[in-house]
């Protein structure tokens, strides 16, 4: 019996023969029954999505954060660049589109405060879609121990605070102004100091606006529309979605005193909330505007 032949037939008997049919592997069955599941809860598959932009977060961090120490050596602004343009790809990875408006605004000179709403973890895409050249952000100091993320904003230059003491923070927000100008720095800010998925505005903090007046630099408000018609984690709602991002013109400070503080504060409040209405096509209140400062 020709020994080819014999391959030849034991390999058409076991081409004609269906391949074996063995049990599926256990990762097999239990990646089939996720996917089952993700499809069948909503609660599901919004804790996966969730899940993977936190695992997406910290598996990126880890691998960014080797590239700052070498190309860079350390903690700078410089690194921002580099965690912008690796963060800038998130939003393929989610389906979020982003239509930009008055960019223009940002092209000042020197340092100034740029100040955003906050609406989620999610923010850091949007941030990083239009952040300037050599700008850093105050964070929460809680953040700095969020494992690679911590160390990735650390290198990237970001500024931690304890919200929790106002001394502390006004304190670490005078040496940020000092920081400003010495450096030429931008600092971006979020002016309500927690994330606010209502769709509108929280009453701003007053740290940004101490420092835009005792520094003397403009403030530059920045609003993204609404994200509720794309991400509510009340209702387990994450998909695709289109993010509207309307630079405001600069607000100049020269010639004010901490005495303007609050007029300031306002003036960009009822700003920023009538933007954020218009851009996110919710109808303006009847009644105006809501409390702009924090009681
Ligand atoms: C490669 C993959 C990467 C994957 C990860 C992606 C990105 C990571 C990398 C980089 C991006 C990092 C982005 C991080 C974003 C983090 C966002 C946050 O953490 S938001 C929360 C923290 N931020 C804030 O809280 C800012 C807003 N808060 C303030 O500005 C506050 O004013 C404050 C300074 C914290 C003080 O807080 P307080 O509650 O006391 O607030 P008030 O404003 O009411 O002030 C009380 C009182 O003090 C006076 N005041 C305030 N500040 C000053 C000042 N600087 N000087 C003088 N006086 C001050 C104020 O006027 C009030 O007095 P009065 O009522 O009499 O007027
Ligand atoms: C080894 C320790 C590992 C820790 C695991 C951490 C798990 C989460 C990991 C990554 C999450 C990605 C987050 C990206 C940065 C988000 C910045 C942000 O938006 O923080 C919220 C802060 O603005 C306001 O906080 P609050 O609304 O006041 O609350």
């Amino acid at each position: 019996m020709d020994p080819s032949s014999s391959s030849s037939s034991s390999s058409s008997s076991s081409s004609s023969s269906p391949p074996s049919e063995g049990p599926l592997p256990w990762w097999g069955v239990a990646g089939a029954l996720v996917l089952l599941a993700a499809a069948l809860s909503p609660r599901l598959r919004f804790r996966l999505r969730i899940g993977s932009y936190c695992l997406l977060c910290l598996l990126a961090s880890a691998l960014t954060a080797p590239a700052c120490l070498l190309w860079n050596r350390g903690r700078t602004v410089r690194n921002m660049t580099i965690i912008k343009n690796v963060v800038r790809t998130f939003k393929y990875i989610y389906g979020l589109r982003f239509e930009l408006k008055g960019l223009e605004h940002f092209e000042i000179e020197g340092p100034c405060v740029i100040i955003s709403n906050h609406q989620s973890i999610l923010d850091m895409i949007g941030l990083m879609e239009i952040l300037p050249e050599r700008c850093v952000q105050i964070a929460k100091r809680e953040l700095m121990y969020m494992g690679s993320v911590g160390l990735i904003m650390y290198l990237g230059g970001v500024i931690f605070i304890n919200r929790k003491s106002t001394s502390n923070a006004k304190s670490v927000m005078a040496d940020v102004g000092q920081a400003m100008m010495s450096e030429n720095v931008k600092v971006w800010i979020y002016p309500e100091g927690t994330r606010n998925g209502s769709g509108d505005l929280l009453p701003f903090k007053k740290g940004a606006f101490h420092l835009a007046i005792q520094t003397q630099v403009p403030v530059v408000p920045v609003v993204y529309s609404s994200f509720t018609s794309f991400y509510n984690p009340k209702k387990h709602l994450f998909t695709s979605g289109k993010i509207r991002v309307e630079v405001l013109p600069p607000v100049p400070t020269e010639g004010l005193t901490a005495s303007d503080v609050d007029e300031l504060t306002d003036r960009c409040y009822t700003a920023m909330r009538e933007t954020l209405f218009r851009i996110s096509e919710r109808p303006a209140e009847v009644n105006g505007g809501g409390p702009s400062v924090s009681h």
